[in-house]
């Protein structure tokens, strides 16, 4: 009844998470979590302590999905890093747990958890609100997010050109010698974004670093950094003028900067557009807020907690 957990290290939790079974199950998860009258789904607003000492904040992230009867915890310390490259700006754990008796039955590295989950959910918000011609995709910081989006959009679409700009040149130049197809590296971000269909935002910063008057109209920005109130990524004209689309809209109302600083109103979540009870509204110029959930990372654990167990 209470034996001792499992421990999956990273490079195991890595192997079995593929993208082709991530998708349906987060889209299936969105959709549920959308829904008014679902109670399947239970997964409250993040909470999330400051860790003053270190510019950090660590966050808990429990969900429950009744369905499939998967109760998850993950726990995740993220930093703003913009001076010290050699410390993580994001770590992460997670708990599955029996959910009958309320034991822990498997502890996880969350590191490729966090990284898949996040940049599947971009690419889910992409397949539904990108313009239906989307040729050059531009990459906006160049860590970890960054290489799980490219690798997730190059396999899912066909782009004629890839970019990417970060802070530092060298942090670019090293992704682009990283990934297995071209890139296209900018110095400028205002140049890297110059007609693009998508942009993605996947920087530490707390400034905005997407301004609105650089994006094509009718373009689609899926924007992951920015995860505190105080926080940015996108500037007032760009939150004003486009769409906004977000992942929870009680996650954004607390969580991000972009959002409640800018005033923009949220037009719908995900799940929503997933459930058919809100548009996609492919033709306007859109952003997608990304903030992360629990849920997501819940269907991610089970997923390769199953597969871990069909291979012993
Ligand atoms: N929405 C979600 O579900 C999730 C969001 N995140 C957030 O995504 C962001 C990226 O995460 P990682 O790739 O793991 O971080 P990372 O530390 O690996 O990479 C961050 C990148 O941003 C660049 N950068 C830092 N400050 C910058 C600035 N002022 N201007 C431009 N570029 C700058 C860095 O040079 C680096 O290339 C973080 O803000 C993180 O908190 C992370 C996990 C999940
Ligand atoms: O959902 C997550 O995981 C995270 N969200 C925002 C900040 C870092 C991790």
């Amino acid at each position: 009844m209470t034996e001792q957990p499992v421990f999956l290290s990273n490079d195991v939790v890595a192997r079995p998470l593929s993208y082709d079974d991530l998708i349906p199950r987060l889209e299936e998860v969105l959709g549920k979590f959308s829904r008014s009258d679902s109670s399947d789904v239970v997964q409250p607003v993040r909470s999330v302590i400051p860790i003053k000492n270190h510019s950090g904040f660590l966050g808990m992230m429990p969900a429950y999905i009744a369905h499939e009867d998967t109760l998850c915890m993950k726990m995740v310390a993220f930093y703003r890093r913009e001076e010290n490259l050699n410390l993580p700006s994001t770590q992460a754990t997670v708990l599955l747990f029996n959910p009958e008796y309320g034991n822990v039955t498997v502890v996880m590295d969350g590191t490729d958890i966090t990284h898949k989950r996040t940049a599947a959910v971009s690419a889910i918000s992409a397949k539904l609100l990108m313009p239906a011609q989307s040729d050059v995709l531009c990459i906006l910081g160049c860590g970890h997010q960054a290489f799980s989006h490219y690798e997730i959009f190059t396999q899912l679409f066909s782009f004629k050109e890839v970019r990417v700009w970060s802070r530092r040149l060298e942090t670019a130049e090293r992704f682009a010698a990283g990934v297995p197809g071209p890139v296209k590296v900018f110095s400028s971000a205002k140049e890297a974004v110059h007609g693009a269909d998508i942009i993605v935002t996947v920087t530490t910063s707390s400034e905005p670093v997407l301004f609105g008057e650089w994006v094509k109209p009718g373009a689609h920005v899926a924007a992951v950094g920015a995860c505190r109130p105080d926080w940015r990524e996108l500037d007032d004209v760009l939150m004003r003028d486009a769409v906004i689309y977000v992942d929870s809209r009680d996650g954004a109302a607390v969580e991000s900067g972009d959002i409640i600083l800018s005033g923009a109103d949220v037009f719908a979540e995900l799940g929503e557009v997933l459930n058919g009870t809100r548009p996609a509204l492919r033709n306007k110029t859109t952003v997608f807020k990304s903030l992360g959930m629990g849920i997501q990372d819940a269907v991610a654990a089970k997923l390769v907690f199953d597969k871990w167990k069909s291979s012993q």
